[in-house]
């Protein structure tokens, strides 16, 4: 792989603007059967999203991915979503007792719009096993599969009947893949997120590394039509665990789906602990994300959010933040 980069390295590169205001840029994006009002979706981790929030997104046309750290819940996650007349999407794993899971969904008529088998190394047979049997009992399902980080992983998910696949192994926050393992695509997600989707045939979702608002513009242009993102949702007033008090500051723990504290115990660790500084409320930020990425679509010279495929990039490398020491 020649010419890798990440997102700090890329500014693109604005088109003479078409419309009067930002507020006609329509920031949706249609992913299966559904239209969503952006290309974005929280984690799903356990620090990021609950049952509130997952019914706060999915009654206000956002897309969501329910996580799967409480598999016991999941089967009336999904009744309730249904009886309130709203999708539901959740999570998967590969183990043994996910498999009887997916029968009794199916036994039970209940049947998820979305299902993302969640696993760290995606290109595996334990994943393809996984879509081959959800697929097979629960075909009206939209399978996202992943994580992946090569062209080759994206074919072989795909043609074993992923509907799209997920797209970052260890450019995440939280993240120690990449200093526990050698391996991953942090540090060059972005170029990792165009090597994958110019292979695809069908939706990228870019996971992880996403630290600013422009990163999802990015994110669209070099391919992706989702965005999963779990920092920047972190830490906010709606956000799962408790508030901590620390010299009159206000702080929520995010925590990785591998680290000791997702897992109970010391083994296969590939993620850590931190603090995030408390961000007032989700709602505010989901707001301010969409108007970002009108902004962004004006810069693209367009009105829909595709039109940011079209533009042209440069790449400054480690210059995007000169002078600005907020970051
Ligand atoms: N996007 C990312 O970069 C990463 C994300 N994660 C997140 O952490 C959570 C836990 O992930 P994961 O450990 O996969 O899930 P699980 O703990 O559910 O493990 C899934 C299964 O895959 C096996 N497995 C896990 N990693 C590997 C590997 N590298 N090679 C072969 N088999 C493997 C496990 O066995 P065994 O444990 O015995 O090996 C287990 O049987 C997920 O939510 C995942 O998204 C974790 C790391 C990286
Ligand atoms: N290597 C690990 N990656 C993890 C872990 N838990 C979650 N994740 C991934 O990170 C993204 C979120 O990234 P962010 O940069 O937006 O914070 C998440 O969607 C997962 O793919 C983990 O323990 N280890």
């Amino acid at each position: 792989m020649e010419n890798v980069f990440d997102y700090e390295d890329i500014q693109l590169i604005p088109a003479k603007c078409v419309v009067s205001s930002r507020s006609e840029c329509d920031t949706s994006i249609t992913l299966g059967n559904y239209t969503f009002k952006m290309p974005v979706v929280p984690a799903n981790m356990q620090t990021i999203i609950d049952e509130s929030i997952a019914l706060y997104l999915a009654e206000n046309g956002y897309f969501y991915i329910m996580h799967r750290f409480e598999p016991e819940k999941r089967q009336v996650f999904v009744q309730d979503m249904k009886s309130k007349g709203l999708i539901a999407s959740i999570s998967v794993g590969v183990k043994d007792e996910e498999y009887p899971f997916i029968e009794e969904l199916a036994a039970a008529e209940l049947v998820p719009e979305y299902i993302t088998i969640d696993i760290a190394h995606g290109h595996s047979n334990a994943v393809i096993r996984m879509i081959q049997h959800i697929k097979k009992h629960l075909p009206e399902s939209f399978v996202i599969a992943g994580n992946v980080g090569t062209p080759e992983a994206v074919r072989e998910l795909e043609n074993a009947g992923a509907d799209a696949t997920k797209v970052g192994i260890g450019p995440g926050k939280v993240c120690i893949t990449k200093v526990k393992t050698g391996f991953g695509t942090g540090g060059w997600q972005l170029a990792a997120l165009r090597w994958c989707a110019k292979a695809a045939s069908k939706p990228i979702i870019a996971d992880g590394g996403i630290r600013t608002h422009g990163d999802i513009a990015k994110s669209i242009r070099f391919g992706a039509s989702m965005v999963m993102i779990g920092s920047l949702f972190a830490g906010h007033e709606e956000s799962p665990g408790q508030t901590i008090e620390i010299d009159g500051k206000l702080y929520k723990e995010y925590f990785g789906s591998a680290s000791e504290f997702q897992k109970g115990e010391k083994k296969n660790v590939e993620g850590k602990k931190i603090l995030m500084e408390h961000k007032g409320s989700l709602k505010d930020t989901l707001i301010e994300m969409e108007q970002d990425l009108q902004s962004s679509i004006s810069y693209a010279g367009g009105t829909k959010l595709l039109a940011i495929r079209n533009v042209d990039y440069v790449v400054v490398k480690n210059s995007i933040f000169n002078g600005d020491q907020n970051h």
